[in-house]
């Protein structure tokens, strides 16, 4: 294999630069080009397909940087339909003319099946990412556990249900974690911190949003930050429940500080913030809400009379306060964690590729304590449909009664964390008050990169 191409799908992440810096350097040592396929599949859409050399006389270019947040090449969310054969057909036309003769596809479940289409003409791995850390399975036989029921509301008449899970030890999961999964629960327990303290001094409530879509990994990690309640959407809230609890923490501390994944659910399955659809066939949707939904109910069911008869505030809307934590938890420089591990995964990618692998996928893996990378076909991800699902939090990981991390889901979160931060994270933050801040534009790597970027003379068509 002499050259290979690289592209970076879906959300961003922080590790998405480790990950493509983890695979020029193994192609470095092997002695194959890399070459970078600007803003994911949109770049393969389009027909003069814009792309880099990121590794000419077989050195990286100094554009890619593994502690830089982000990715060199940009990302998006354009559909690749497996139906339009003509247009797969034109996009594999595409990478012979480059003379690509494998692609990594870095992404999540959307861009595995997305490369899907590609992967019966070039060979493909996905090497993963995504913050919402649920790319992957809890044990090797879930998939099967899926079932379709009809449903009129789907304009496909059907949805997916799943039956309970089994018992499961961790060294069963099948890609334990994924880069960037680290570094968004780095910022996002950080930021339960911060909160922590205004909410503690002026007597309030404060409900925090964190992503994750339909999956409560993110705010399961949130308890770094060690926040009194966290309610997942694997797990129905129930709002009686949960103003119970509050009551009980209020009566002890006078402040509570709860941390809402974006996609909780009712015990219907009703979303509790709004659920918008937007325009990506890939059946993508954007959650917003959760917190404001939660934070109406402490209002109606708690009532101003309890804060002002304790002199906290002048009524429940006013000692309640909603923050979503939103893309911070998307940016910035990736922990040591999510840059190692995500490097690693980068170059086990590559080697995938040269071991003739068609259709794989790089996974972390967790065994005897530690962490170890291999590769596996990406059908086992798949359900009978071939459909991949978003790993859904586990009910083992959670305590229901507590609103907490059970004890095996502290086990989970020590496995990645107890390492995950290097003293180089923290000297990192230092050059905030570099005082060449203030009189220094922001050096954007987009204009140093479409330097490098060259263009196919436009196919017919
Ligand atoms: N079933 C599918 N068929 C083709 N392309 C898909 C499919 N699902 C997702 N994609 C595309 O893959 C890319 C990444 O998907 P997305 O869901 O946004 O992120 P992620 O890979 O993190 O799940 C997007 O460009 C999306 O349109
Ligand atoms: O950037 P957008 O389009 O607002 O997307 C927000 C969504 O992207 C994520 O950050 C990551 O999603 P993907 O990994 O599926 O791309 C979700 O947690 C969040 O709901």
């Amino acid at each position: 294999m002499k050259r290979i191409g690289i592209l970076t799908a879906g959300g961003d992440t922080p590790a998405l630069n480790a990950t493509i810096a983890g695979a020029v350097e193994r192609a470095n040592q092997l002695r194959i080009e890399v070459i970078g396929l600007i803003k994911g599949y949109s770049g393969l859409l389009n027909p003069e397909v814009p792309h880099v050399h990121l590794n000419p006389l077989f050195q990286s270019i100094p554009e890619l940087d593994a502690a830089r947040g982000g990715t060199i090449l940009g990302a998006s969310r354009d559909y690749v339909s497996a139906d339009d054969r003509e247009t797969i057909e034109r996009v594999v036309s595409r990478l012979n003319r480059l003379g690509v003769e494998g692609l990594i596809c870095i992404g999540g479940d959307g861009t595995l099946n997305g490369m899907q289409a590609i992967c019966e003409s070039l060979p493909t791995v996905l090497a993963p990412k995504t913050i919402d850390n649920d790319l992957g399975l809890n044990y090797a036989d879930e998939p099967s556990e899926f079932s379709r029921v009809p449903d009129e509301q789907s304009p496909k008449g059907y949805r997916y249900t799943k039956a309970e899970e089994r018992r499961f030890e961790l060294e069963e999961m099948v890609n334990f974690a994924t880069p960037g999964y680290a570094t968004s629960v780095f910022v996002a327990a950080q930021n339960v911190q911060r909160i922590r303290t205004t909410a503690e001094s002026h007597r309030r409530i404060a409900v925090i949003e964190v992503m994750g879509r339909d999956c409560g990994m993110i705010a399961l990690g949130t308890a770094f930050g060690q926040p009194d309640m966290i309610l997942v959407p694997e797990v129905p809230v129930d709002p009686e429940a949960v103003v119970t609890r509050v009551l009980e923490i209020l009566d002890c501390q006078k402040h509570a500080v709860i941390c809402v994944s974006e996609g909780i659910k009712d015990a219907q399955g009703h979303n509790f913030g709004a659920v918008r659809t937007v325009k990506d066939p890939a059946g993508n949707i954007q959650y917003s809400g959760a917190a404001e939904a939660v934070k109406q109910i402490l209002v109606e069911q708690i009532g101003d009379a309890f804060f002002t008869r304790k002199r906290r505030n002048e009524s429940a809307d006013a000692a309640i306060f909603c923050r979503k934590i939103g893309h911070t938890q998307r940016g910035g420089r990736p922990i040591r964690f999510d840059r190692f591990q995500a490097s690693q995964l980068g170059g086990e990618a590559v080697d995938l590729l040269v071991e003739g692998r068609h259709n794989y996928v790089a996974t972390l893996q967790y065994r005897d304590g530690g962490f170890v990378h291999e590769g596996i076909d990406a059908s086992r991800l798949r359900d009978r449909w071939g459909v991949i699902h978003a790993r859904p939090l586990s009910r083992s990981f959670y305590d229901e009664a507590r609103f907490r991390p059970s004890a095996k889901g502290v086990a989970y979160l020590q496995a990645i964390f107890s390492d995950a931060l290097g003293s180089e994270d923290l000297e990192a933050q230092r050059p905030i008050f570099d005082s060449g801040n203030l009189i220094r534009p922001y050096d954007s790597v987009n204009f140093h990169i479409s330097k490098r970027i060259r263009r196919l003379c436009p196919d017919a068509g």
